[in-house]
Formats: structure tokens, C-alpha cells, sequence
């Protein structure tokens, strides 16, 4: 289709040459293919591209390192932001023309391309990747936060695969529109040994043919140049991103443990003694006279309930009623309007408490793999980091441990979610709706794993199903509707 295209619009300038009947106005397709021709063998034409394509390279790597860097930190601090902002509107506003006469007098000549393109690439790609950096992703950030994820994890599992289709599009664009300003700027500057100068030759002389070849030369590279940099990008990405299978540091599962279907048999009493988290020991949790609204709603009203390390309880509620508020209070993800929280000796909420969770949207790195989603908040080494593979195969996810989390079903995914939860090795444990999607065999295993890790920990789940709390043995709270708010009551 595309050469067709190219092929369409060849004839339509062969028809236009013909018709004009002026080579100087407007040259014959076959003549400049012909003077290229001439011009290929020649070794000069090839240094002159050598000398154009080395600066406008370079000038690119330049515009392409400072507009990332300048973008991470106006990310990161509103103050770099503001400064930065006038000289991104300067450098988009000012004509190559401009900045080429500029160049000639602070630069020598021959690097004048180099200024010229950096500042032409610079603010493409330092608005593409501030946006990237923007489009974030509140659930995730809250999630990572919460596990505490370590900030280069989080940069690849989660910041990157977000970040990397803007920046894709900015250092194609970016490629493009170097040639296009590098070019002028060699025009206007006149380096000696450069494509612009001979453009600039080809006008002076009236060699339109020469003029035509030469371009067409440029746009031959300027396209090859960006077909490189979107290949490379697309040979960068899936490790950029700690895809499925370019993670080997996550994703390495015992040799002695492959994954399989019969692996997925692995009883639950075998999981209990490799938990990671049995030695792992919970303060006391209290919550007293917990109020929450929102925007006016009251959703919780003097809400209290304690629970001791080894002990889970079980929020029953309706829809809707204020279950997984109250977990995200217990998380410090929420802040109560009134009332306290105590783990231990530590008062309430700041900074989060020592808590896993598996949040009802599961919060997973889509492109990273079963494993790497549920090691991503653990130390290698630990006992939890080596007892996952193992976990993922005893909730039945023998097949899919490297398998990326948007293949799984919403089942799997699930899993996934609680197998990260279950083996952060913290204190208290928050499982809202865990064992959604799925089936009764699943959620029974499920269910039995969850209490032989509970040992030591405080766990808490909210469900509507009263089978949940039977297969969990866990203690029944009832958040009740009251006349203005929700509170709790003991089953
Ligand atoms: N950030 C928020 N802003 C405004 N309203 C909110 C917010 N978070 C929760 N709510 C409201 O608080 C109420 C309780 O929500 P919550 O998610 O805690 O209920 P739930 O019991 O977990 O529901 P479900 O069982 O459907 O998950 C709902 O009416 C919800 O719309």
C-alpha cells in the first residue's frame, strides 16, 4: 500500500515535469534518481553525509538525555517545573533560522547543527515524557507505597511501561524533526563537507537536479535514522519494562521446582512450613470510635474492633456499606475524620503501618509475570522471596508463573494479587474480597492457604459470603447501617 502510494505520487511528479517542460523549475524523477546515481559512487557524498548525520546524532542524544532528565525532575519538583517552563516556550517559539545565526557566533560552524537540533528535540521530548510521567497511575502508586516497593522496581515494573509509549513517540517525532532543522541549519551556516552546503552549492549554481538529489538523500536517511531509533526502541522496550521473561532477577524459579500442572497438587501444609510469614509477629491492632465521610456521606460512624496477632476477622457488609474504607484506614491509606487506630505502642498513621493488602482491582504491573508481580515488594534472599514460586503453584498457577498479568483471567489475577499480599512479610494482613471470580475448588485452596499463614498476623477480610468466614475460621463483624453511619457490631 505504501509503495503504491510512493509509486502514485512518483507519476504525478513525472506528469508535472513533463508538463512544465523546465528541468531548472522542476527536475524529472528519472534525472534526480540518475544525478543520485552519480553522486552514490562518490566518496565525498559520503563523508558529507558522515559529517551531517554524526551532529544531528549527536544533537539528538543531547535534546533526548536533557528533555528526560529535565522532565524527571520537573516531575518531581513543582519549582524545577516553573523554571523550566520559559526556556521550553523559548526553544519552541524561536525560528531554527534564529538560533543557526546565534550558533554561528557562540559555535564554530561545523557543530552548529549539534545546538540547533538539541534545541529542537529538547522540548519534544521533555513535554512527552512530563506527560508520561503525569498519566500515573494513583492505584498503582498507592499500592507500591504500601508494599514499599524499592524506587528502581518501581520505576521499571510500574513507571516505565507507562512512560514508554510517550517517549516512543517523542524520539520518532524528535528523529524526524532533527533532520528537518539540522539540515536548514547547515543551509543557513554553510559547514564546510556537509549536506547543507551542498544544498546551498546546488542553489547557487541553479543545479535544481543536484538539489533534488541531495534532499532526497536526506530524506533517505532522516528515514532510516528514525526507522533505527523506533527498531532500537522496540528491541528496548520489554526490558525497559520488566516484561514477562526479560526479568531473570524476579523471575528465576528453582531449578528443582519447575513449573507444572502436578506442581499446583502441593498441599497447603507444605506451604505452612516454608510461610514466610510464620515468624513474623503483629502488635495488637485497636481501632476506637472510627468516623469517616465523604463530601458530606458519612460512610462509617464510631466504628471500634480490636484484634490480637493470630486472630482474623471477617467485615461482613452489603455493597457499597464501607468495608474497604475501613481497611484503607487500617492501611493509612485513608485518614479518619475522628476516632484512633493503634498497632502496638504506635499511634495511627503516619508513615503507613506495616501492612499488606490485596486490593479488590488486584493492582498488578500488567506486563510484568505471575512471579515478579508477587515478589515485587521482597528482599532476594528471604524466605518469602524463595517460597514464592512454590505459593504460586499451591494457588494453582503452576502454568502461568511466567506468564505476563494481562494474559491471566480475572482468576488468576486474583491470585496473583493474594500471593503478593500473602508473602510480604508484614504484620497485618487486608484482604478485600479475595477469593472473587473464583471457583469453589480454588477458593477452598485458596481460603486454606490464607490460614496457614495467619499464624502470626492479624488478618482481615472483607466479604459478603459467610463461607468465606467459615473457611477462614475467622471471628464475624458486622458493619451495621445505623441512623447515621455504619458501625460495628460482633456477629
Ligand atoms: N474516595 C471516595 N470519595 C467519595 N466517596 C467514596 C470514596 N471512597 C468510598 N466512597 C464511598 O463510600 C462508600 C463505601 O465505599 P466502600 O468502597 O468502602 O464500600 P464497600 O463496602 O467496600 O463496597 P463493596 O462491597 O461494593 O466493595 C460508598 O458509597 C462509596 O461511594
Amino acid at each position: 500500500m505504501a509503495a503504491g502510494a510512493v509509486l502514485f505520487w512518483i507519476i504525478v511528479w513525472q506528469l508535472g515535469s513533463m508538463a512544465l517542460g523546465s528541468p531548472l523549475l522542476l527536475p524529472s524523477p528519472v534525472a534526480v534518481l540518475l544525478r543520485l546515481g552519480e553522486l552514490l559512487p562518490q566518496a565525498v557524498f559520503w563523508e558529507r553525509i558522515g559529517f551531517s548525520l554524526a551532529r544531528i546524532a549527536g544533537g539528538f542524544a543531547l535534546g533526548a538525555l536533557l528533555g528526560t532528565l529535565g522532565a524527571l525532575a520537573a516531575a518531581r519538583w513543582r519549582v524545577v517545573e516553573g523554571l523550566i517552563a520559559p526556556l521550553i516556550s523559548l526553544a519552541k517559539s524561536v525560528p531554527v533560522a534564529s538560533i543557526t545565526v546565534l550558533a554561528l557566533i557562540w559555535l564554530r560552524a561545523a557543530n552548529l547543527a549539534v545546538l540547533v537540533v538539541l534545541l529542537v528535540v529538547l522540548p519534544i521530548v521533555y513535554e512527552n515524557t512530563l506527560a508520561g510521567l503525569r498519566a500515573t497511575d494513583r492505584s498503582l502508586d498507592e499500592m507500591a507505597a504500601l508494599f514499599r516497593i524499592p524506587a528502581p522496581r518501581r520505576l521499571r515494573y510500574l513507571v516505565m511501561p507507562r512512560l514508554f509509549p510517550y517517549l516512543s513517540a517523542a524520539l520518532g517525532a524528535g528523529m524526524g524533526m532533527a533532520w528537518k532543522a539540522g539540515v536548514a541549519a547547515e543551509v543557513i551556516g554553510i559547514p564546510n563537507g556537509s549536506l547543507g552546503e551542498a544544498i546551498y552549492d546546488a542553489k547557487v549554481y541553479f543545479d535544481t537536479t543536484e538539489l533534488f538529489a541531495v534532499t532526497l538523500a536526506v530524506v533517505a536517511v532522516s528515514a532510516a535514522s528514525t526507522a533505527l531509533v523506533r527498531a532500537a526502541l522496540h528491541a528496548v522496550e520489554p526490558i525497559a519494562c520488566g516484561a514477562a521473561g526479560h526479568a531473570p532477577a524476579l523471575e528465576r524459579v528453582d531449578a528443582g521446582a519447575p513449573a507444572s500442572a502436578d506442581d499446583a497438587q502441593a498441599s497447603p501444609q507444605t506451604a505452612a512450613a516454608t510461610s514466610p510469614a510464620a515468624g513474623t509477629a503483629a502488635a495488637p491492632l485497636a481501632l476506637d470510635g472510627i468516623e469517616k465521610s465523604f463530601a458530606g456521606h458519612r460512610v462509617l460512624r464510631d466504628v471500634s474492633l480490636a484484634a490480637r496477632p493470630g486472630e482474623a476477622l471477617c467485615l461482613m457488609a452489603p455493597s457499597g456499606a464501607g468495608k474497604t474504607t475501613l481497611m484503607r484506614i487500617v492501611a493509612g491509606l485513608e485518614h479518619a475524620d475522628a476516632g484512633s487506630l493503634v498497632m502496638g505502642d504506635a499511634c495511627d498513621r503516619e508513615p503507613l503501618p506495616a501492612v499488606s493488602m490485596a486490593f479488590q482491582d488486584d493492582r498488578l504491573a500488567d506486563q510484568a509475570s505471575a512471579l515478579a508481580n508477587a515478589r515485587l515488594p521482597l528482599t532476594p534472599g528471604t524466605a518469602a522471596w524463595d517460597a514464592a514460586p512454590e505459593l504460586l503453584r499451591e494457588l494453582g498457577l503452576g502454568e502461568r508463573l511466567l506468564s505476563p498479568a494481562s494474559t491471566c483471567s480475572g482468576g488468576e489475577r486474583r491470585r496473583i494479587a493474594l500471593a503478593r499480599a500473602l508473602l510480604a512479610p508484614h504484620g497485618i494482613l487486608l484482604l478485600d474480597e479475595p477469593f472473587t471470580g473464583l471457583d469453589a475448588t480454588a477458593r477452598e485452596r485458596a481460603a486454606m492457604l490464607v490460614r496457614s499463614r495467619e499464624r502470626n498476623r492479624i488478618v482481615i477480610i472483607a466479604t459478603h459470603d459467610r463461607v468465606d468466614a467459615e473457611l477462614l475460621g475467622a471471628r464475624v463483624i458486622h458493619l451495621v447501617a445505623g441512623e447515621r453511619g455504619l458501625s460495628c457490631q460482633p456477629d
